[in-house]
């Protein structure tokens, strides 16, 4: 994710549910979303479960991503990014060091950081070794509450300033996502709006795809 050189500007970047009731319903949905449209990476994110569940949503979930070419990355623990042989870790302020993350998954794999609506903390996650930024909330959101809102001139001015690609994330909407990339965002993070579309999953991937080449 960190050499875009090839890639289109903004790419997709899905985030699971925090809960996954039914994993081989969730495969399917995740493989029709994956079919329908190009998706750079997905994160499970999974709340309030033990290590047995994450690590076996990750051994069911991985590979239907590696076969799409998308990288799979976990939320919140760099050990158990390392013990699913995952592409990499997706780290909050409060989920340890980049450094440590480092020590952990070596340079092969990726490291994201949550920043908030902070260029401070942009800039130590990024001295620190991070592969991408993560700004938000952009919008109003009922996944996760947040105490942060994020705006677009950041966006703009963490493209202007540096090389580390930057994502977006929070309530982002199919109508939101030109807006976002035009600003400078590399990737938007989606959950509700691909999860939890009308149409379903793949409808919604072929929404977002098609508002960001707009
Ligand atoms: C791409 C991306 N950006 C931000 C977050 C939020 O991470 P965090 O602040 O650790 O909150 P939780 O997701 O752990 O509730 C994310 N997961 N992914
Ligand atoms: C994990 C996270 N971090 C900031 S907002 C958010 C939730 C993103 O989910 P949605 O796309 O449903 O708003
Ligand atoms: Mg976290």
């Amino acid at each position: 994710m960190s050499d875009d050189t090839f890639l289109p500007p903004c790419q997709l970047y899905l985030i699971t549910p925090p809960a996954i009731p039914d994993l081989e319903a969730f495969g399917k949905d995740l493989e029709a979303a994956l079919s329908a449209g190009p998706v750079a990476c997905v994160q499970l994110r999974l709340k309030d479960v033990d290590d047995a569940t994450i690590l076996d949503a990750a051994a069911h979930l991985m590979p239907i991503c590696h076969d799409h070419e998308v990288a799979f990355l976990i939320n919140d623990r760099a050990d158990l990014a390392l013990a699913a042989d995952a592409d990499g870790v997706h780290l909050g302020q409060g989920d340890g060091t980049v450094e440590s993350a480092r020590k952990m998954l070596g340079m092969d794999r990726e490291i994201g950081v949550t920043c908030h609506d902070s260029m401070h903390l942009a800039y130590e996650a990024g001295d620190a070794g991070a592969n991408y930024v993560a700004f938000g909330a952009f919008f109003d959101t009922d996944t996760k509450q947040t105490e942060h809102r994020a705006d677009l001139e950041l966006l703009t001015t963490w493209d202007e300033v540096t090389e580390i690609p930057c994502v977006a994330i929070g309530g982002i909407k199919p109508e939101h996502a030109k807006t976002l990339s035009d600003a400078g965002a590399h990737f938007i993070a989606v959950c509700s709006g691909v999860w939890g579309h009308p149409k379903g999953p793949a409808a919604a991937v072929k929404e977002y795809v098609a508002a960001l080449e707009g």
